[in-house]
């Protein structure tokens, strides 16, 4: 039996659910689903050893990985080459014109973080993608603005599916909900193999051994589709805490498909929260806003991700400056100087390329690489050899400056509520109060209110955070939004669950993804 899909079918999604495609869904879904599901376990256990006490190192068992200087990954594919302006958004029909448009040398189509795993948004974004590759995309806004594909060079698409956590509850196999990363990566492949190379952004890995399930997956679809081994190349985002300790044996795992490794910072500080967020004064952030990429433990993650990366031939791709364009002329210079500055750090530590959020910052990180790289297309041969990070630097959250303030948990709680209420609406990334919020940047904002109330966390004027204050901070930011129409109730009532409950919630897609029709 083929996948099944229990949802309704629109215009043109016969071209994306065809049988064989669904044909090869069932088969990867059959070969590789428990596999997924002993790897989502292993997280658990390992969240229970760190729960008890345990922390987080290099590992014994991969040292040989680590030691053999002989390996390399797979030469840089094409397309792959250049990469020093990466834009990533969602793949609604606008923004895919418009990304595409942009002058980025590669363009992150984003089925995860920036988008909203509505069926609607997952299917179309594939026919997007299709007519993407095909060169054919073209769109009219309601407003009656034309949009089509302009001349000249365009990005390199690399498609970004859900990470392994995520159902795809609407395509079921033998009865049960597909894995949503299986979804993303079979459609994308599946139906634009002979027209482009399949490139991917890994998300949310938390082990070497969730590598060599996507290069096992990746090996399948190759043999399927008739594709040479090496086809189909990943960059892998290191944005977890434990992942920061098997960066070099996540490259080995992928070595044949490796296009490098980027320093995912939001979901990372997420990630440092959530596994480490009982272990009291030790781990305990200060307000979202006030962590910058120079403190000592995100020094120390994005120093070794570049000296890894060089090491064994593979691009190190920077992050994602949150700061987007405004109207305010004053605000918006702000907003460049700071994406300015962040890009120049990357290029000086080393770093390929970087991402933006936005087309307005296309050339800005366009020419502040140009500025370091010159003529060349990357800066591989910069191999860092001057850098060592030991486990206890990048274990070394304490050293973070600054304070846990109430205008933090406040801007925390707006946040999070905002950006659920667009998520339940099925938009993915927003501008809020000039910040671009997806879903890492929303995890770090109800993770860290549900940090400090269950660990009575003492805010920088004395109050110590308890049930009271956060429910009284939730009237007050709710009143000063002062919600009307959309879903507003349904995000007030699931912000204020995760963040009062006992138990942490893993993703806070999990449980919002449970209330989308
Ligand atoms: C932590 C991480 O995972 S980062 C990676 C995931 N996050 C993202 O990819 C976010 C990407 N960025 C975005 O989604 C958007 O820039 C937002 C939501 C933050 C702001 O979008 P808007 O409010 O539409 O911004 P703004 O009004 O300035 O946009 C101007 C134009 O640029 C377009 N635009 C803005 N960002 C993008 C983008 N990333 N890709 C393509 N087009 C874009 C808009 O669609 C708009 O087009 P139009 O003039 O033709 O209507
Ligand atoms: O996915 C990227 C991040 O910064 O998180």
């Amino acid at each position: 039996m083929s996948a099944q899909v229990v949802a309704p079918l629109h215009d043109r999604y016969d071209e994306i659910l065809t049988p064989a495609a669904l044909e090869f869904l069932a088969g990867l879904h059959r070969r590789f689903e428990p596999r997924r599901r002993e790897l989502l376990a292993a997280r658990d256990r390992r969240y229970a050893e760190l729960a008890a006490g345990g922390t987080l190192d290099f590992l014994a068992e991969t040292k040989d990985v680590r030691e053999d200087e002989s390996w390399r990954v797979a030469s840089p594919a094409p397309g792959l080459v250049d990469r020093r302006a990466e834009i990533t958004g969602p793949t609604d029909r606008k923004m895919t014109i418009n990304a595409l448009n942009s002058g980025a040398k590669v363009w992150l189509a984003d089925h995860e973080d920036a988008n909203t795993p509505l069926w609607e948004n997952m299917i179309e974004g594939q026919l997007n993608l299709r007519d993407a590759v095909a060169g054919t995309i073209s769109f009219t806004s309601p407003e009656g603005k034309h949009y089509r594909l302009t001349d000249g060079p365009r990005p390199t698409i690399v498609v970004r599916p859900r990470g392994w956590h995520l159902p795809e509850k609407h395509i079921l196999v033998d009865g049960q909900p597909v894995s949503g990363s299986l979804v993303d990566f079979a459609l994308y492949c599946f139906h634009n193999h002979h027209a482009t190379r399949p490139y991917f952004y890994l998300p949310k890995m938390e082990s070497h051994l969730e590598a060599r399930l996507w290069n096992d997956v990746f090996l399948h679809a190759q043999e399927a589709l008739g594709l040479p081994r090496g086809t189909i190349r990943a960059t892998v985002l290191i944005e977890t805490f434990p992942a920061a300790f098997e960066m070099e044996e996540i490259l080995y795992e992928l070595r044949e498909h490796s296009a490098g490794l980027n320093a995912g910072r939001w979901d990372y500080m997420f990630s440092v929260i959530k596994k480490l967020r009982t272990h009291g004064d030790d781990f305990l952030l200060p307000d979202r806003n006030s962590v910058t990429m120079t403190v000592p433990f995100m020094r120390a993650y994005t120093e070794l991700l570049v000296s890894t990366c060089h090491k064994r031939g593979a691009h190190a791709i920077g992050g994602m400056a949150a700061f987007i364009p405004s109207k305010d002329e004053a605000v918006n210079a702000a907003a460049f100087e700071k994406v300015r500055g962040d890009k120049t750090r990357e290029a000086n530590d080393g770093f390929d390329g970087s991402w933006v959020a936005h087309p307005a910052m296309v050339a800005l990180c366009t020419e502040v690489f140009d500025g370091v790289l010159g003529d060349r297309p990357n800066q591989l041969g910069n191999t860092r050899d001057d850098v060592r990070v030991t486990a206890a630097e990048l274990l070394d959250v304490r050293s973070t400056p600054g304070a846990v303030t109430e205008a933090g948990l406040r801007s925390n709680i707006s946040v999070g509520v905002r950006y659920l209420e667009a998520w339940l609406r099925g938009t993915g990334a927003v501008g809020i109060n000039n910040l671009m919020e997806d879903a890492a940047t929303a995890e770090i904002s109800r993770s860290q209110v549900w940090q400090w109330l269950h660990t009575a966390v003492r805010l920088d004027d004395g109050q110590v955070v308890d049930r009271a204050l956060v429910e009284r901070l939730i009237d007050e930011e709710m009143a000063a939004i002062a919600p009307e129409g959309g879903r507003w109730a349904e995000a007030r009532a699931l912000f204020t669950e995760m963040a009062l409950a006992d138990e942490f919630a893993e993703f806070l897609t999990l449980p919002a993804y449970e209330r989308m029709p």
